[in-house]
């Protein structure tokens, strides 16, 4: 897994493939450094990874600008993502799609953090229903990849596409669909452990997994799209105080930080790019394995050690940071200091939305 574990994977063959070159990390906070709670910025999550099998084509998607953010588990094989057809009459309304006007984001969650679990190869659930059914793993945190049956309802706003079909062989672990992130619970408005995001973006991050994958590497992507109604309930989160019960997953995530704090030092926004879906989170797995790299902390570890720049993780790691970065850098995006898993699409297609239809 790609916590503070022992990295597996990336390790020998990243110093050999990765140039390591210095891009300074983004300063302005997505999340919101030293901002208030309420002010809003950006924030993320972590999730079970999904193998994304055959996806469908990418049509549609307008010239390449883009930026990133994921969820705590288990890696899901999306399978064949099949048609769309099919779908019952009367599921196909996604959520609200209520629009927040900037400036009145609410506060972001913050995505959860896998702790060392072994990213299993995406346990292909495969086979894809009549209303494009495909398996993903739920992050529960156990370890093992169970597969489940997802429906895309395939109605997305326009402009939003879901990452598995855009993008071909990324692996994906959508914490916040699972219990296992900061929270402890599904969060709201995640109805599907499914990727989301402005197209723009999606097409970005394409170009990213092929350039990774010349290196052996695919992204696991823990979360992208979030909708408002999450941050929202991130910040409810945040505002109560902390219990017993939470122990264990603050000892995965937020361990040094009492959970009133995660806001004002900037782990989790008020207002998240993440809403604006043009924000994803995410790291690199092996290609064959599917096993996540080593870089440091593992997705959501709301900690300095999290933190670009940071001394306290080893030449390997940092050397696997820097390589997500530089992909991620060259095709548009910008990394979030504090976090080494957010990035943002610089030429963000709604830079003042901040979206609310739910992820199923
Ligand atoms: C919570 C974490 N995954 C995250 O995304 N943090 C940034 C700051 C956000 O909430 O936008
Ligand atoms: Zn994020």
């Amino acid at each position: 897994a790609c916590g503070r574990e022992e990295g597996q994977g990336g390790g020998e063959n990243v110093s050999a493939l990765s140039p390591l070159a210095d891009i300074p990390a983004a300063q302005e906070p997505e999340g919101s450094g030293g901002i208030p709670a309420d002010q809003g910025e950006d924030g993320s999550s972590d999730g079970i990874p999904v193998g994304q099998g055959e996806s469908g084509s990418f049509g549609g998607i307008p010239a390449g600008q883009g930026e990133p953010e994921g969820s705590g588990g288990i890696p899901v094989g999306q399978g064949e993502s099949g048609s769309s057809g099919g779908i019952p009459a009367g599921q196909g309304e996604s959520g609200d799609f209520a629009d927040i006007p900037a400036g009145q984001g609410e506060d972001g969650g913050s995505g959860g953090i896998p702790n060392g679990q072994e990213a299993a190869r995406g346990e292909t659930s495969g086979e894809t229903g009549e209303n494009g059914a495909v398996g993903s793993g739920n992050g529960n945190g156990s370890g093992t990849p169970r597969p489940t049956s997802v429906s895309k309802l395939r109605n997305l706003p326009e402009g939003f596409v879901y990452l598995d079909e855009a993008i071909p062989g990324a692996l994906f672990e959508i914490r916040y669909a699972t219990e296992y992130n900061f929270v402890g619970a599904v969060i709201d408005g995640y109805n599907a452990p499914l990727a989301i995001m402005a197209e723009p973006a999606a097409k970005a991050l394409k170009a990213v997994n092929e350039e990774l994958e010349q290196s052996g590497y695919v992204l696991l992507i823990y979360d992208a799209y979030r909708p408002a109604k999450a941050v929202a309930h991130f910040k409810r989160w945040a505002q109560q105080p902390e219990v017993p019960e939470e122990q264990a997953m603050k000892d995965v995530f937020y361990p040094d930080v009492d959970k009133s704090q995660l806001f004002k030092l900037g782990y989790i926004a008020s207002k998240s790019g993440h809403s604006r879906g043009s924000t994803v989170d995410l790291t690199l797995a092996d290609r064959e394995t599917g096993i996540p790299a080593d870089m440091g902390s593992p997705f959501d570890f709301l900690g300095d050690i999290s933190s670009h720049g940071t001394k306290k993780i080893t030449a390997e790691q940092t050397a696997n940071r820097e390589l997500l970065k530089k992909a991620m850098v060259k095709h548009g995006f910008k990394p979030y200091n504090k976090e080494w898993w957010h990035y943002t699409l610089k030429d963000e297609p709604y830079p003042q939305k901040y979206f609310d239809f739910d992820v199923e």
